[in-house]
């Protein structure tokens, strides 16, 4: 495996949409400003939560979920997924799949819970907490609270996209009830002789999301292909992507955990509104340290009724940019029922003995 290159991601400090009171017009222009380049740019940033969430806030979480991956395989089976709807629960280590190879990472998701749940139909069941760890679900419940609260100021911050004030709340008619995801994720170590990654390459297929993430170095990667300006000068054929991903050349660079901050990316609903300005660019987990990692990324969706199609705004900047040999836009991003497409897409990542669905 070649090694990532030491490029970085850039770093956006929401603190001036976060505290409103003691922050200028000017500076959270300046925030919107750095944000729209973020995604247009790399699509994976880092965002300060400073004011928001604290570091001992986050490691917590990352320890609630240690102990669990650390109980007794009997006791993390109690809440597996096929108690319930496919998609709300514990998966073993090497249940998920990505690109036909085993994921080495063992799991636990939750989904927006639903108004008369019935796990018979896909994602419609109830979420399941353990039993064994005092405070586990209060906690992790208080971080949904708040990363829900972090998305609703988040759409307001894409001012690069010139959206009218009508748009704009049309834009936010369609997030207003989120069908967000949680995963807490348990990496061991991945063995040298393991035929695959610790988490294979994705893209995440939602908005936006959030992944706070323990510090263990050297773990998350970012591809950067040969459109992004900044690996032009990075680029080595010998990373290119396997062929089944498309073989583009370009770098994987290391998404290392930042202090006070968690790593947002953009999903694919948020490059259908933009009808591709803004990229969902794709990731995977290589952990090859000796610790126990544990990852906690929250995706925040859309509506689950919510038809996604390209923005009025971003097709404004398309017909301003457009070359005349590029594909027609309509074409190329359809529109979407977001649950629809959700369903779609469970089934594809699960081994035989489980309960078919998607890895995010
Ligand atoms: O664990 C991580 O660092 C990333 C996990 C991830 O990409 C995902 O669950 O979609
Ligand atoms: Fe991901």
């Amino acid at each position: 495996m070649s090694k990532p290159s030491t490029l970085s991601l850039p770093v956006i400090d929401l603190i001036s949409w976060i505290d409103r009171s003691n922050h200028t017009e000017e500076e959270r222009t300046q925030a919107s400003k750095g944000l729209h380049e973020a995604c247009l740019r790399y699509g994976f940033f880092y965002l300060r939560l400073d004011g928001f969430a604290t570091d001992s806030e986050m490691q917590e979480l990352a320890d609630l979920g240690r102990t669990f991956f650390h109980l007794e395989q009997s006791k993390k089976d109690e809440i597996r997924l096929a108690n319930e709807d496919g998609a709300r629960g514990y998966q073993r280590l090497k249940e998920n799949v990505t690109m036909g190879k085993a994921d080495n990472h063992e799991g636990i998701d939750f989904y927006k819970p639903v108004a008369n749940p019935d796990k018979t139909k896909p994602l419609w069941g109830t979420n399941q907490w353990t039993s064994h760890i005092p405070g586990f679900r209060e906690k992790f419940e208080d971080w949904i609270d708040k990363m829900q609260a972090l998305a609703e100021c988040w759409p307001r911050m894409a001012m690069g996209l010139g959206m009218t004030q009508t748009e704009w709340e049309d834009l936010r008619s369609k997030v207003d009830d989120s069908f967000w995801v949680m995963r807490i994720i348990g990496y061991p170590p991945l063995p040298s002789t393991h035929d695959g990654f610790s988490c294979g390459a994705h893209r995440d297929y939602g908005c936006l999301t959030f992944l706070y993430a323990d510090p263990t170095p050297s773990a998350l990667q970012v591809f950067l292909g040969p459109d992004t300006d900044v690996a032009q000068s990075a680029i080595d054929a010998s990373l290119a992507l396997p062929p089944e991903q498309g073989d583009t050349e370009g770098v994987w660079i290391n998404a290392d955990p930042l202090p006070g901050a968690v790593v947002c990316n953009i999903g694919e609903m948020w490059e259908t509104w933009t009808a591709g300005l803004y990229r969902s660019t794709l990731h995977r987990v290589i952990h090859r340290s000796s610790n126990y990692r544990v990852s906690v990324p929250f995706f925040f969706e859309p509506n689950f009724d919510a038809v996604v199609k390209p923005l009025e705004a971003a097709l404004r900047i398309h017909n301003v940019t457009r070359s005349s040999s590029s594909k027609p836009l309509a074409g190329r991003f359809p529109p979407i029922i977001y649950g629809e497409f959700l369903k779609s897409k469970v089934g594809a990542n699960f081994t035989e003995d489980s309960q078919p669905r998607e890895r995010y």
